[in-house]
């Protein structure tokens, strides 16, 4: 059966809170948004300051581009790339496009809500329901058409927002297949070894979502939570992120260290699916948002997988009889159904044979050991 991406959450709806809180009106941080580390499943004190330990910076343009990427890919799960080609206008009017977003007012921005079962629309992020405590941040998803949602929002110049997204989604589509055919070719895989891709590699009929966040200014930064620690469920998510830091990545052995804003650079995380199918080679980083007492901040997400419905598997030149596949098939619909129940347990899910030594399994999130 052909299911769309938008179809993935249809048997697993999930009840956030309907009514959105107006953080402006919030002078001081609510109980209900006050994290401790046991709200938390991987705690604050991890924080490593002035670490020198820093997430590698890639120019697209170097000749070394493969190799570099490779290294990056084992050993962080992340990275961020200049020269990547996407031009600073398309970057300043998506950044525009989502503030204007997220200053209409609440019940404007309710009228786009996203529906318990759906995967478009305004609110809280999907992952929130494993969490006690609430977020300090509210997001919209785009998957499709953002058409019928925006003509809510701008019944007067919805148009004028729905070009400025296409155009992103298009040029962000093509940067995606540009970096997975740099991370596949610092495995030694080719085109003929990914079907899906198409015959001249373009990944027609791959799937995303792009995902507007929307972090306010804080009154207690230290007591509050961003976006809580996760993995994304894709092959590879590039986030722009401005100039307002709070991105942060666990590092084993250091902690968490933040990723620093660079003019125009965009970050690129591996996720879960590429986890997949490297056989286990390339982490899937475990990332967060933390917010800040002045600046509202915001982060555009293109979180970038393959069709729907097709079963993605580790690569079989990536497995034979010393590396026996580590996990099942599995089609990006069913892994975000699998995310929806399970959350971080979610690889280990659907995962074949237990590592030698749990302790070291950078993507058991449940066992990592940090110094
Ligand atoms: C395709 C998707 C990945 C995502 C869930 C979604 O359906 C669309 C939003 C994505 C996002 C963005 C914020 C963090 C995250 C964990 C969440 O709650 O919604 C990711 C989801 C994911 O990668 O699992
Ligand atoms: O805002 C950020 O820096 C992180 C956003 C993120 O992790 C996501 O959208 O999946
Ligand atoms: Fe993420």
């Amino acid at each position: 059966m052909h299911l769309k991406l938008s179809d993935a959450f249809k048997s697993h709806p999930v009840n956030l809170q309907l009514k959105h809180p107006d953080f402006n009106s919030l002078h001081e941080l609510p109980d209900s948004y006050a994290w401790t580390n046991n709200d938390d499943h991987y705690p604050s004190f991890l924080t490593s300051f002035g670490a020198d330990d820093s997430v590698p910076v890639i120019d697209l343009s170097d000749t070394n581009a493969l190799k570099l990427t490779g290294h990056a890919c084992k050993t962080w799960g992340v990275f961020q790339v200049t020269n990547h080609g996407i031009q600073q206008k398309l970057l300043d009017d998506i950044e525009s496009a989502g503030k204007s977003l997220f200053s209409l007012t609440v019940q404007q921005k309710l009228k786009a809500a996203r529906s318990p079962d759906g995967i478009s629309g305004y609110g809280f992020a999907r992952i929130s329901s494993f969490f006690k405590k609430l977020m300090w941040s509210e997001g919209f998803t785009i998957v499709g058409s953002p058409v019928d949602h925006f003509r809510q929002l701008w019944p007067q110049d919805y148009d004028k927002f729905c070009n400025i997204i296409e155009e992103y989604e298009k040029e962000m589509k093509m940067l995606a297949g540009r970096l997975m055919w740099l991370m596949l070719g610092s495995l030694g895989i080719s085109m003929e070894d990914i079907k899906w891709a198409g015959s001249k590699g373009e990944f027609k009929g791959a799937s995303a979502a792009l995902q507007l966040n929307s972090y306010p200014a804080c009154p207690e930064p230290d007591r509050a939570m961003g976006l809580a620690a996760h993995t994304d469920s894709t092959l590879l998510t590039i986030l722009y992120q401005s100039n307002t830091s709070g991105l942060q990545v666990l590092r084993e052995g250091t902690g968490w260290v933040t990723v620093p804003p660079m003019p125009g650079a965009l970050v690129i995380n591996v996720g879960d699916l590429f986890h997949i199918i490297s056989n286990g080679l390339y982490p899937s980083v475990l990332h967060r948002a933390v917010v800040n007492r002045t600046q509202h901040r915001l982060s555009i997400a293109y979180l970038f997988g393959p069709p729907a419905s097709i079963q993605i598997s580790p690569l079989s030149k990536l497995v034979g009889p010393s590396h026996p596949p580590l996990y099942r098939p599995i089609s990006w619909n069913e892994y975000l159904g699998t995310k929806a129940k399970h959350f971080n347990k979610a690889l280990s899910s659907v995962r074949l044979c237990a590592p030698l030594n749990s302790l070291v399994d950078v993507n058991d999130h449940n066992s990592v050991k940090v110094g």
